[in-house]
C-alpha cells in the first residue's frame, strides 16, 4: 500500500509544493493539509515545509505553533507519527514544544541563501535511517532565523542523548560551516523515540539531479524521504 504523507500549508507557507514534489519522488502520496483545519486520520506523516508562515511575526513558526492543524499534529506526534519540520517547519515544532530550544536571528543578521555542508550525526530516526552515522551531505539552507539555541540544560541533554541529527560542517562547500552561528553547529535535532526530525536546511530542494546542489550531486536530501517512506510502507503493509 502507497504510505500518504501529509504536507501542511500555513499562510505564508513556501515550500509545500517541493516537499509534496520530494515525497511523490520518494514514492509516497503527498497529502495537502490546511493550517486551520484539525483532521489528520489517513495520513501516516507529515511534513511541515518552509517559509514565513504568518510572516514570521512575534518570532518565526511561533503563530504556526498555535493553528488547529499543529495541535493534531503534536498529538499525533506525541502518539509515534513521524514528523519531519524543515527549515519553518523546524521553527515550527520547537514553537510547539515538539523539539527544545528556539531559532532566533541568524547571527549576522543576514538572509542567508547557499549550498551547505552538514554532517549526518544520529541515524537512529525515520528520516535519517538512509545515511550513514558520519556521512557528509550537500544541502541547501535559506534563512534568517537560524541560529539554534537552547537551554543549557536542554543542550546537555541533547548532545548526551544523541539527539543532535545534523551539524554544520565547513570543509568543501565554500568553507565555511556554521554561518548562522548556531550553539554547536547544529543543523538538526530529533526527538528520543526517533520520529521527529526538525533541520535548518531544505532536503526537499536536493532530491533531483537538474535542480539540486551541483556539488552534492543534486541528490542528497533524497534518502530522508526515501528512508522514511521505505519505513511507512513497511508498517502500513505490516
Ligand atoms: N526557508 C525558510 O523556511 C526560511 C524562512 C524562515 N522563516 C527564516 O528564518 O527566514
Amino acid at each position: 500500500m502507497t504510505a500518504r504523507i501529509g504536507v501542511i500549508t500555513f499562510p505564508g507557507t513556501l515550500d509545500d509544493v517541493d516537499a509534496a514534489r520530494a515525497v511523490r519522488i520518494a514514492g509516497a502520496e503527498p497529502v495537502p493539509l490546511w493550517h486551520a483545519d484539525s483532521e489528520l486520520s489517513g495520513v501516516d506523516a507529515v511534513v511541515i515545509p518552509g517559509g514565513f508562515s504568518y510572516g514570521d511575526y512575534l518570532r518565526a513558526g511561533a503563530i504556526a505553533a498555535q493553528a488547529p492543524m499543529m495541535r493534531a499534529v503534536v498529538d499525533a506526534a506525541r502518539g509515534g507519527m513521524p514528523v519531519l519540520g524543515i527549515c519553518n517547519g523546524f521553527q515550527v515544532l520547537c514553537e510547539a514544544g515538539l523539539l527544545p530550544g528556539a531559532l532566533v536571528r541568524n547571527a549576522g543578521l543576514k538572509f542567508i541563501c547557499r549550498d551547505q555542508l552538514l554532517r549526518v550525526e544520529s541515524t537512529d530516526t525515520v528520516w535519517l535511517s538512509g545515511y550513514r552515522a558520519g556521512q557528509q551531505i550537500v544541502i541547501p539552507m535559506k534563512n534568517a532565523e537560524g541560529r539554534y539555541v537552547a537551554l543549557p540544560g536542554d543542550l546537555e541533554r541533547l548532545e548526551g542523548e544523541g539527539l543532535v541529527a545534523l551539524r554544520y560542517v565547513g570543509e568543501t562547500v565554500a568553507g565555511q560551516g556554521n554561518w548562522n552561528g548556531s550553539m554547536n553547529d547544529i543543523a538538526g535535532i530529533r526527538s528520543a523515540d526517533g520520529r521527529v526530525l526538525g533541520m535548518m536546511p531544505h532536503p526537499e530542494h536536493a532530491v533531483e539531479e537538474l535542480t539540486g546542489p551541483r556539488a552534492g550531486g543534486g541528490v542528497d536530501g533524497l534518502a530522508m524521504f526515501t528512508a522514511a517512506v521505505a519505513a511507512l510502507t513497511t508498517a502500513v503493509t505490516a
